[in-house]
């Protein structure tokens, strides 16, 4: 913003800053008033401070938050565009994350949704002949589509055009408002419309290009309203020193810190050239700028149905946010704009905002405005959400970037599902088929005395326990696969196809050992659900039991001995099929094994239908 100038109608502003409470205090006196700040929030079980605010109207938080609910946020994108694979990836881990929290037992309230307002929504709309509102309904619709071929298991699905939520927005702006944290003042400054952001001089192109659309910033004057985030600065600096893990990966909490240490400048809110927005209250010439808009999402989408939205509820039905998921594109506004936003208005902080790395295409950042997407509808029609969801989760490291290969998809995919996982479990279903009539000879307890494999497996649980719990995504599906190694080489080791030829005492040994093999895939599939869920409940309908008690499996049942002795097993059917070089097959899908055995050779066809 260097060739930004606020003008002085700043009267105001002299005056909020100079009777500003921090503006006169040393940073010691700082920190003890921190720690005594009659407005700072304890989580009631940890002691760990929630929130700081120097707003006196506090809203208190939800006291279950801490331990038994967990509330996480994708970003609500954009709908200048269809979703991409981009959006996806976000979703995906999110709900990879919502589902493991759910089988630790938790209350999982798991917001995505669609922020629909502002200029470059406008123009999009303009652009194909539609009204805002029209265009709005059709992408949003998009969303929904994708989530639900992907599996995706959300709560709430916000909008930012839902009445509930533009009621929620101008109430939480007259609280800053109240607060005395806005003013009006001219602004100028370049502004890239794709970022719906003033940009900084020094961080543009040549040309004033910006770095992340490769398109020129445009100078613009407004007279706008500005939200007074200098105020925060300190505030936010002893925030993120007292609580360094509110921002995660661990390396983006310096940028974050060295973002406000260079100064915090405050922000407009307001504009008056968009008309597609919620109008500011009590001047409807300029809507709310966008982003004070949206991060608004994450809260109007706890009020519930059918009742009366106003911030108070919203905020008792589940705010603080446990986790915001988010691209690191995004982490400005989430880790410095929105945390200021909310100790304005007296509300608690989210307790952690994760901002991961980027799927990329030629380096680039693959985005809508850029154009360099990979459709992720493409790839679930080719190869199912199963393998879509792992090959993402597994092979970028969560918080790095990532490229994709679809060689590269189809090695993992075909290496892990089918070979690690989805044969194990066959050939050891079809050896118990034809040597014990599909049934278990004892428990899984009883038949692991004395083996390794059992410690092994528990060992590789907890680990991708911890995995899960730190967000190490691909971590997770490395201990789950390692536990299939482990089953695969208890299996070659012990042989039980030549043991069962010799019939007697090696014919049990032999039974006990399908048995701990079995137990062992039952096992990852509990730890996998979270990633591949369909899967997942594959493999537990193969081993004997019914929709209704995988849909009720916990974390608990990680634990050896879920299986017993006489449990009859389902006739062997290969619960994910290899995929082929140039065939689309997902094995759980019998259309797409027929479109993918469609127009082959004989040959081909015949293969692909027999691994189906
Ligand atoms: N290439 C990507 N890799 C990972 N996540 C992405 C990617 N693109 C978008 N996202 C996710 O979507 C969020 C941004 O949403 P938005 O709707 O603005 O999409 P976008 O495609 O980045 O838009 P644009 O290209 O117009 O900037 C990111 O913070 C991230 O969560
Ligand atoms: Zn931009």
């Amino acid at each position: 913003m260097a060739a930004a100038r606020i003008n002085s109608s700043i009267q105001n502003t002299i005056s909020l800053l100079v009777s500003s409470p921090l503006a006169s205090i040393t940073t010691k006196t700082r920190r003890s008033r921190l720690k005594n700040h009659q407005n700072l929030f304890f989580s009631p079980k940890s002691k760990r401070p929630m929130m700081f605010c120097t707003c006196t109207n506090t809203l208190p938080s939800n006291p279950q938050t801490d331990d038994d609910t967990f509330v996480l946020t994708t970003p609500l994108y954009y709908v200048n565009a269809p979703p991409h694979m981009g959006s996806a990836y976000t979703t995906i881990a999110a709900d990879a994350i919502a589902r493991f929290q759910r089988l630790l037992g938790k209350k999982v309230i798991f917001v995505t949704g669609t922020d629909e307002h502002g200029e470059k929504i406008a123009t999009a709309a303009s652009s194909c002949g539609s009204s805002p509102s029209e265009h709005c309904d059709l992408i949003s619709q998009d969303y929904k589509n994708l989530w639900q071929d992907l599996e995706i298991s959300y709560d709430r699905f916000i909008r930012t055009t839902d009445v509930k939520h533009e009621a929620i927005v101008k109430e939480f702006y007259s609280r800053v408002l109240a607060n005395g944290d806005i003013y009006r003042a001219d602004y100028e400054g370049l502004y890239c419309v794709n970022c719906e952001e003033y940009k900084d001089e020094k961080e543009l192109l040549d040309g004033n290009c910006c770095p992340m659309h490769l398109k020129p910033c445009i100078q613009r004057k407004e007279d706008n309203y500005f939200f007074a985030l200098s105020k925060y600065q300190k505030l936010l600096e002893e925030t993120l020193t007292l609580n360094p893990k509110f921002v995660q990966p661990s390396y983006r909490l310096n940028e974050v810190q060295s973002w406000i240490r260079s100064g915090l400048k405050d922000f407009s809110i307001s504009r008056a050239s968009v008309d597609w927005g919620i109008p500011v209250p009590n001047d409807n010439k300029q809507t709310i700028y966008v982003w004070f808009d949206a991060l608004l999402g994450y809260i109007s989408a706890l009020t519930e149905k059918g009742e009366e939205p106003n911030l108070q509820r919203a905020v008792s039905s589940g705010w603080p946010a446990s986790l915001h998921l988010i691209g690191k594109d995004i982490l400005r506004f989430h880790a410095v704009y929105w945390p200021a936003m909310l100790m304005s208005a007296g509300l608690g902080l989210p307790k952690m905002v994760f901002g991961h790395g980027f799927l990329t295409k030629d380096g680039m950042k693959m985005g809508k405005s850029l154009g360099n997407t990979l459709e992720p509808k493409e790839l679930v029609h080719k190869f199912g959400s199963d393998a879509v969801r792992y090959f993402f989760l597994r092979e970028v490291e969560f918080g790095n970037d990532g490229d994709y290969s679809e060689d590269r998809f189809i090695n993992i995919v075909n290496a892990h599902l089918a070979n690690t996982i989805g044969n194990l479990l066959n050939r050891t279903l079809g050896l118990l088929n034809k040597n014990c009539q599909s049934t278990l000879s004892v428990d899984s307890a009883v038949a692991a005395e004395g083996k390794a494999l059992k410690q092994t497996v528990e060992k590789l649980v907890e680990k991708a326990r911890t995995h899960y719990e730190n967000l190490s995504l691909s971590l997770a599906c490395e201990a789950v696969i390692e536990i299939g190694n482990a089953g695969n080489l208890h299996m070659d080791e012990q042989a039980p196809w030549s043991l069962f030829k010799q019939g007697g005492a090696a014919s049990e040994a032999a039974a006990k050992d399908l048995v701990i093999i079995l137990e062992t895939v039952r096992i990852i599939a509990v730890a996998l659900s979270p990633v591949s869920p369909s899967l997942c409940r594959r493999i537990y309908a193969q081993l004997g039991y019914s929709d209704d008690h995988f849909n009720a499996v916990t974390w608990s049942e990680t634990k050896w001995g879920g299986l017993k002795g006489g449990q009859v097993m389902a006739q062997p059917k290969p619960v994910f099929a290899r995929i082929e070089l140039g065939t689309e097959a997902d094995g759980g899908d019998a259309k797409a094994v027929k479109k993918a055995a469609k127009g082959k050779g004989k040959k081909a066809q015949a293969q692909i239908i027999a691994e189906a």
